[in-house]
């Protein structure tokens, strides 16, 4: 692993100043809780900014829910691995740390946010709850039910203390929801999501002529503090557990991976100023990005974004900003146009509800011939499939938790295509895994990769050989993370012969381009009985 190359303190400090504002003057008097989410983040938050510009005590909670530590709906997989779940950790933690820093405090709890909210919000008498609204099945289930459970807690107005209310009367606790995680605001797009276009250039190029990026919510550097008898109210702040508290192995990135991912807006914050500013690296970003060995290939901001430490808008100001100051290139163009896929599939995600979790995709599209066979899985999963560029991704993804999407793209097609695996198997599969996972990124892209999804072209398909050559041509990659290839020549560690593992199925189109007879024809079925084994009792509710 690289050393932490991260951006110092001090140039964290200033970034932090940057997106700081003055104390303005704020237009209530009650209380009002701050629900985290997937924004574990102080600067760019305006459900954050909302809660405490209409407030006089903004309360900031986080509940840990266990329903991430079921299992995955189809094969029953944990639904979030020991490296994610560390990230998170950290994340909150950081987010205590930084609300403390401001003078404010986060409240943290272990259990689902529709029976934690309303006994706080019961305990404080706050009207409201801020939060940001989210897209997929699972977090809108959650919303409905925070939003019933509030709806049944009525306070007298006096009890409330809020200048916005009239004194007399009684009035409901409220959920106040705001689109917060994309680059340009939902509102802001000239498409209802049901109109959204199923190619992604034709979205990019209207988005690009006529909508414009709104600017980050600036939250004071101070925050009222917490009073003491409201935080004693509800039985303390709270303590962040850790892996083995939530019934996790404790497990550390493997030290061979491009970087140490830590969770949390500070060190997300690092990232950002080490590749852009103190690094340079965003210059050359075009011609490096689809690198997969070490740590500048890519800007690698994805945890943070996927866990809201970092804003897609706050990227935005400081690549205009290093336009300014140093110049603007392809390459500065080019992270705006890969945040926008980000936004792209996030958009896609309201406008096909459950479809990007099932077989046929977003185009329902009908294929008898998908594989569930435990044995190629298996292969798959572990890094055993006799190919070495698919079995070292496997092994980065398994050690580190992270892959880059050159190895993602090859490694979808893949699994799709040369095995003909059901696509749902490797996206439930990453769902455990990647410390970036996110519904929207995740699901957009297997559906696309496997041919039922946003793709213009149905069959795209990544040939090991080729992608080798392109990719890795010294075999440099597959050395890193299947070190007994080492001692090969450089030109043989792509297809060792006996060497390696024997190859689980023959290359669809062969080693060459020619087309090979369909790998899925000669696959074994799944079986009924084997796919019990991937699963348990827990598996997730939504996706139906
Ligand atoms: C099968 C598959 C599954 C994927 N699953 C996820 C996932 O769960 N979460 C996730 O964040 N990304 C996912 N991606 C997209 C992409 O691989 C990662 O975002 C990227 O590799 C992260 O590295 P980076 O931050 O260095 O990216 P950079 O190249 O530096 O790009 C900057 C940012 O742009 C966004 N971005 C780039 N490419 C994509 C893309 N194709 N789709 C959506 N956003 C993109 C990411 O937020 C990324 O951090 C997936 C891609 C594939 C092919």
């Amino acid at each position: 692993m690289e050393a932490s190359d991260h951006g110092s303190s001090k140039a964290v400090g200033e970034l932090c100043k940057r997106y700081s504002g003055p104390q303005e003057t704020r237009q209530s008097s009650g209380v009002a809780i701050m629900w985290f989410r997937n924004d574990l983040r102080v600067l760019d938050n305006e459900a954050l900014f909302r809660a405490w510009k209409f407030s006089e005590v903004v309360l900031p909670v986080f509940c840990l829910d266990p329903r991430l530590f079921g299992t995955t709906h189809y094969f029953g997989f944990p639904k979030t691995g020991e490296l994610r779940a560390q990230f998170i950790l950290e994340s909150i933690s950081d987010l205590r740390s930084r609300l403390q820093q401001r003078g404010s405090d986060l409240v943290v709890r272990y259990g689902m946010p529709e029976q934690i909210l309303p006994s706080i919000v019961e305990g404080v008498c706050a009207s409201t709850v801020y939060a940001h609204k989210e897209t997929c099945s699972e977090e809108l289930l959650v919303e409905k039910n925070v939003k019933q459970a509030l709806k049944k807690l009525t306070f007298l107005k006096t009890d409330l203390k809020n200048a916005l209310l009239p004194a007399q009367g009684s009035v409901n606790a409220r959920l106040e929801l705001i689109w917060g995680s994309t680059l340009y605001h939902l509102k802001d797009i000239h498409f209802s999501p049901a109109k959204l276009p199923d190619v992604y250039t034709q979205f990019r190029k209207a988005v690009e002529s006529t909508c414009k990026i709104r600017s980050c919510f600036k939250l004071p550097l101070s925050l009222a503090p917490l009073p003491k008898d409201m935080i004693d109210k509800i039985g303390g702040i709270g303590k962040i557990p850790n892996l083995s508290e939530l019934g996790l192995t404790v497990r550390e990135q493997s030290a061979s991976g491009v970087m140490r991912f830590t969770g949390g807006e500070t060190e997300g914050l690092a990232r950002l100023e080490d590749y852009f500013w103190a690094k340079d690296y965003l210059r050359s970003y075009k011609e490096t990005r689809n690198g997969m060995l070490g740590s500048n290939y890519s800007t690698k901001f994805s945890p943070w974004l996927a866990s809201g430490c970092l804003s897609p808008r706050l990227i935005f100001e400081e690549v205009k900003r290093y336009e300014r100051e140093r110049i603007a290139n392809e390459s500065t163009y080019w992270i705006l146009f890969e945040l926008l896929w980000r936004d792209y599939f996030r958009f896609l995600s309201i406008k096909y509800g459950n479809n990007i979790f099932h077989l046929g995709g977003p185009r329902k599209v009908v294929q008898k011939s998908w594989s569930q066979s435990k044995d190629l899985f298996e292969a798959w999963r572990n890094g055993c499939t006799g190919y070495p560029l698919i079995d070292a991704n496997m092994k980065e993804l398994s050690a580190t938790g992270f892959m880059s999407n050159r190895g993602r793209q090859a490694f979808c097609s893949f699994m799709v295509r040369d095995l003909g695996l059901d696509w749902r198997m490797g996206a439930e599969w990453f769902e455990t895994c990647l410390l970036d996972y996110d519904p929207c990124s995740n699901y957009g892209n297997w559906t696309y990769g496997a041919g039922v999804g946003n793709d213009p072209r149905e069959d795209r398909y990544f040939s090991i050989p080729k992608q080798a050559q392109s990719y890795d041509p010294n075999g440099d990659y597959v050395a890193h993370w299947l070190p007994e290839l080492s001692k090969l020549p450089k030109a043989a560690r792509h297809f060792p012969g006996k060497d390696y593992i024997k190859p689980i199925v023959p290359l669809k189109f062969g080693m060459g381009g020619q087309i090979h007879r369909d790998s899925r024809v000669f696959l074994g079925g799944y079986q009924k009985d084997s796919r019990k084994s991937f699963q348990n009792s827990r598996a997730s509710e939504r996706r139906t």
